[in-house]
């Protein structure tokens, strides 16, 4: 006599006797019950990040060529720095960069609002704070991250180059991360460049007399930093390394065609 055991599918498995479960995957996840601890743990963030990830692709991949400007939150509007920041977004604008930002107030609205009232396409990369804040009136493409680290990736990797104005602990922290991934070689054809030469004076200079002099950076190390108060010129910077960039790749890949078709002679 055959006893007929309890079957059911489960995803794609089959499940018999003693292997059936009580309830189906969808009604486990449909159920609202249930401890919410995992919400707050670690494999749970990662998912969180993996997204955050996913949403700055999806909303940044097709951006025209762009150029990230730094500087700080607290310049205030009637500023010469602030008006350093929409200059630098126009001439950006009108050289054809997007402009992204961290999409903050200072310098970031500056260089929004130059690139908005040039007709260019003006990017804020916002960041979750403790205290509420919105995304400057001037970004028209504002993505909110959660994770600075994740932000960070977004700035270099849809950038041509960086342009960093006065700011405090912010700007000169993604002032020496860009630097980091430009000295290792992460980066490659990636222009730094600083404007405003009497507040970055004294900062060069102690790069100069003491890292230089210390053996803690390389004389050629200080080159990767171009420093200028003349907008058009901070373009002139980043369009060059541009053409640099532009011309590497089409040599790799002229040479890469020429490699498949000796491999397929
Ligand atoms: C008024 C105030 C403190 C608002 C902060 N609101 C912010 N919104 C967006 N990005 C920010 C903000 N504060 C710092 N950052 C990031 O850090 C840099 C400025 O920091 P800081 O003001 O130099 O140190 C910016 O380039 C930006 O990417």
């Amino acid at each position: 006599m055959t006893t007929i055991r309890r079957e059911r599918r489960q995803g794609p498995s089959v499940l018999r006797g003693s292997m059936v479960t009580d309830s189906t995957y969808d009604q486990r996840l449909l159920d609202r019950r249930g401890p919410t601890d995992w919400l707050h743990m670690d494999p749970w963030r990662v998912l969180r990040i993996q997204s955050e990830f996913v949403e700055g692709f999806g909303a940044l991949a097709e951006l025209p060529p762009a150029v990230t400007v730094f500087g700080s939150a607290r310049t205030g509007r009637d500023s010469k720095e602030y008006e350093m920041g929409v200059r630098l977004g126009r001439a950006l604008a009108e050289a054809g960069f997007a402009v992204i930002t961290g999409g903050g107030p200072g310098v970031m609205e500056a260089a929004n609002k130059g690139a908005l009232e040039s007709g260019g396409v003006s990017v804020g990369l916002g960041i979750e704070l403790p205290h509420e804040q919105h995304m400057n009136e001037y970004v028209d493409l504002g993505v909110e991250f959660r994770y600075f680290f994740v932000r960070k990736t977004m700035f270099v990797k849809y950038s041509s180059g960086f342009v960093t104005l006065p700011g405090g602990f912010g700007t000169l922290d993604e002032l020496f991360e860009a630097l980091t991934l430009v000295q290792t070689r992460k980066v490659t054809s990636f222009p730094v460049v600083l404007m405003g030469t009497e507040f970055w004076a004294p900062l060069i200079d102690w790069i100069r007399t003491t890292l230089v002099t210390a053996g803690k950076v390389s004389p050629h190390d200080v080159d990767l930093i171009q420093i200028t108060d003349d907008p058009d010129a901070a373009v002139d910077i980043i369009v060059a390394a541009d053409r640099q960039q532009q011309a590497g790749t089409a040599r790799r890949e002229e040479v890469a065609a020429r490699h498949t078709v000796g491999d397929a002679q």
